[in-house]
């Protein structure tokens, strides 16, 4: 795509693209730009003038040349929208005009940019909130630097030295004299300030007389260490590089093949059954990406996950790695950033948010477990990552390659119709490996058998021989605390939040919490509701089954992985290290365990009750399910050893089960889409949900109401359908009233269309302003 073509930025300028076909042709002759977008600055947008001669030549995302301010020299800016005269808020003549476009190259910003513009018009945000998301914006708490201090000046000459600040009454400077006289390696900064009560302004002076001086260390230079163990590039020493397999090889060729002709780089998906070895794989198509001297973004979903794919990655591509968590603050961010602007790195590899690195020349974008929901950004704008990846690889010409083992069913549709590239890994990559025996359990028949034990008699046996052969087991359970609910037996009132509609987990403590709001509770000794004083917990969470298993298997060493324990500082990471250098047998935790992870001692996965994703609602649980099954069984047997799969369910003869059981996907794919199809669900149209948000309940209700009227009349044009005003699935969070409207339409752009229209209706409404709406497409 040839960005300085202004038709491709059109569609998405805002004014340009309103769909308001049947007005007078409005000239825009001015632009909204952004000055010199280093810091926190992009908060203000500036209005100026277009002169005649650049008219054809301004686009938005265009760098231009501006006079600014008082200064005489020109900055630089971008252009982020047009304007037209009418809507000026400022005196026409006080506006300047624009010097020059910049012949500035593409840069990596001006990229990001236009990509901030596509987001705008695509998940109806606002530019400022667009361009804060993709632009690396420096926080304004500088980044920590690290200060050692050292002694200059002579030892024969300190006691001289000395007498001579005693006469100045100097006594800080003295202090810190004899202190770093005791110390030859130096001393650090925090303990001079701390201990020594020093101040960094006495510091500065004693330098500059020559008396000490100060070593200086950007704290981010450590960054890796922290987080994960090991130095920037530092190998573990475990080099293995394995001979790719044939599938592996076909799958790669077919990659470099179409990026060495280099035309039109398509969209993939590698489609490889768990442990087919597709880490393998990016590390190839990388090395291509970077032997053309162009760089590659890694996505991946979770934090827990990024241990034991960074160390592969750094193993292979040493230092020339930038990595980004969702645990960093945003000056360490901002520091991997600046190592892709500085051109010190060209590959990023982290969640989303990895997205926006600002690369100048992007090559491959590689999108791992691309059916995860991390990958969709919960606050607004609400954008999801892979289509963010394919806009962001259109703009740099680059290949977008989505990764799964469970492709969701939205990709899988789009291989279907030829809209994407296939590359399938069918085999374990491990010599000799086979897919996991899979058992599935009833529990109802285990109960009738008067087993009341979380563990049918099936994984308890089971369990047991791994152990005995020192092997590893995996226990997977989706639900944190330690019970599910406490209620009340008499009056049956489960215990519920004060601010949210949800019951509160009990956990180990003996805390009631919240897991929407974090409102926690000591559990009463008396139900609330009717005062009798016989309630008690239901239900198990992963707490409580470690409690029960370490006690039914005493040998055991058990460790568990929750959003609880990841919490703690490094928590994720050294769990997920310890239990891959075998030092714990059992891992018990929630999703957080089935993701990707590559344990080669684990010969068993229990997964403890498998359809309690089936009743969390949402018109894709069983899709949730089937992945969560398919990949939790994926972590057994990895180096080729005979594995098994105990699968515990209530309800064996659903297909989000039995499918995960076989492992079939395909199978999977044609029941859900036949089901999308009746029901009306995407991806077989589209939906926006419009849900509605305040404290007061009155005002979501008659807003919600009004809207739905509003969106009734409009919809009738386009045929489109609307469901609701009804109540979110939680009804209050945080004390928040929520109600959800739904439109559904089989063309996106007329969602998008609609959606706009109505804002301009709930504009209108008096309660606009005290009624939160989020807008959301799926
Ligand atoms: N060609 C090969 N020969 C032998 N072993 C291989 C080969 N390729 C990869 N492996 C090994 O196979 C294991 C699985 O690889 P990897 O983790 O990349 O699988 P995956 O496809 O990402 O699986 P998942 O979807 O479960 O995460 C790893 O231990 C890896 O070292
Ligand atoms: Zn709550």
């Amino acid at each position: 795509m040839d960005l300085n073509n202004e038709d491709n930025y059109k569609i998405y300028t805002g004014c340009l693209g309103t769909g308001e076909t049947d007005a007078e042709p409005v000239e825009y002759k001015y632009v909204q730009l952004v000055v010199d977008i280093t810091s926190h600055a992009i908060d203000k947008v500036f209005t100026y003038a277009i002169p005649d001669e650049l008219i054809d030549k301004i686009y938005v995302g265009c760098p231009v040349k501006v006079v600014f301010g008082g200064m005489k020299s020109l900055r630089s800016a971008y252009v982020i929208d047009f304007i037209s005269e009418a809507e000026l808020d400022i005196d026409k003549n006080r506006i300047k005009y624009i010097d020059s476009v910049a012949a500035d190259e593409l840069s990596a910003r001006t990229k990001l940019i236009s990509l901030a513009c596509w987001m705008k018009e695509h998940y109806g945000t606002t530019m400022y909130k667009a361009l804060m998301t993709v632009l690396p914006v420096k926080n304004k708490i500088k980044a920590k630097t690290f200060r050692k201090v050292f002694l200059k000046i002579d030892k024969d000459n300190i006691k001289d030295c000395v007498k001579e600040l005693e006469s100045k009454k100097k006594t800080a400077w003295i202090r810190l004299i004899k202190a770093l006289a005791e110390n030859e390696n130096g001393l650090e900064g925090g303990f001079i300030r701390n201990h020594l009560k020093i101040n960094l302004y006495t510091l500065i002076r004693m330098e500059v007389e020559g008396l000490i001086y100060i070593l200086e260390e950007e704290r981010s230079l450590s960054l890796n260490k922290t987080l994960y163990g090991f130095e920037e590039g530092e190998s573990d020493g475990s080099k293995i590089i394995h001979e790719l397999n044939i599938q592996q090889k076909a799958a790669v060729e077919v990659f470099n093949n179409d990026f060495i002709k280099n035309d039109f780089l398509p969209e993939y998906l590698l489609y490889g059954i768990t442990g087919s070895g597709k880490t393998e794989v990016y590390i190839e198509m990388i090395k291509t990406v970077l032997s053309k001297k162009r760089q590659a973004i890694v996505l991946i979903p979770e934090i827990s996950l990024t241990y034991q794919t960074v160390r592969r990655f750094v193993n292979v591509f040493g230092k020339r790695i930038a990595i980004m968590n969702s645990s960093m603050s945003a000056s360490q961010r901002y520091g991997q950033f600046m190592l892709a602007e500085k051109k010190q790195a060209d590959i990023i590899i982290g969640p989303r948010s990895a997205l926006f690195a600002p690369f100048d020349n992007i090559g491959l974008i590689i999108i791992d477990e691309e059916h995860d929901c991390a990958y969709k950004n919960e606050t607004v704008p609400r954008y999801d990552a892979r289509e963010v990846a394919a806009k962001l690889a259109k703009i740099h010409n680059a290949a977008l390659v989505l990764a799964s083992a469970t492709p969701s069913v939205e990709t899988y549709k789009k291989v279907l119709e030829n809209k994407i590239k296939c590359l399938k890994l069918t085999q374990k990559a491990v010599p000799g490996a086979s897919l996991s025996k899979t058992h599935i359990v009833d529990l109802r028949e285990e109960l009738k058998a008067g087993n009341k034990s979380i563990f049918s008699k099936k994984l308890k046996y089971m369990i047991e021989e791994k152990l005995s052969m020192d092997e590893q087991v995996m226990l997977f359970m989706n639900r944190r605390g330690y019970s599910n609910f406490v209620s009340c037996r008499s009056c049956g009132e489960a215990i519920k939040c004060k601010h949210c509609d949800v019951s509160l987990t009990l956990h180990k403590d003996g805390r009631l919490r919240c897991h929407y709001c974090g409102y926690s509770l000591a559990v009463p000794d008396k139900c609330p509701a009717c005062g009798s004083g016989y309630i008690a917990g239901f239900g198990i969470g992963t707490q409580q089954l470690e409690t029960i298993t370490k006690k039914m298997f005493p040998q055991a060493c058990v460790l568990r992985l929750d959003t609880d324990t990841a919490s703690k500082k490094h928590g994720a990471v050294s769990i997920i290290k310890d239990f891959s250098e075998h030092k714990a047998d059992i891992l018990i935790g929630t999703q957080m365990i089935v993701k990707g992870h590559d344990f080669s001692n684990v010969s068993l996965v229990g997964i403890m009750a498998a359809d309690t994703s089936l009743y969390v609602g949402g018109y894709n649980s069983a899709e949730k399910t089937f992945q969560l099954l398919t990949q939790a069984a994926g972590r057994a047997g990895r180096a080729g050893q005979a594995a098994d799969v105990v699968i515990q369910t209530y309800r064996p003869e659903h297909y989000a089960v039995m499918c995960a059981a076989e492992q079939d996907f395909e199978r999977f794919y044609k029941e859900e889409t036949a089901f999308r199809k009746i029901t009306a669900y995407p991806p077989m149209i589209h939906i926006l949900s419009i849900q509605f948000s305040s404290r007061n309940e009155k005002y979501v209700d008659e807003f919600s109401k009004y809207y739905a009227e509003c969106a009734k009349k409009e919809a009738l044009k386009y045929g489109a359908y609307i469901i609701g005003p009804a109540p979110a699935r939680i009804y209050k969070v945080h004390d928040f009233y929520r109600k959800l409207v739904y439109i559904k339409h089989i063309d996106y752009d007329i969602l998008l269309r609609l959606k706009q229209q109505l804002q301009v209706y709930a504009d209108k409404h008096t309660y606009a302003v005290n009624v939160g709406i989020l807008y959301d497409f799926e």
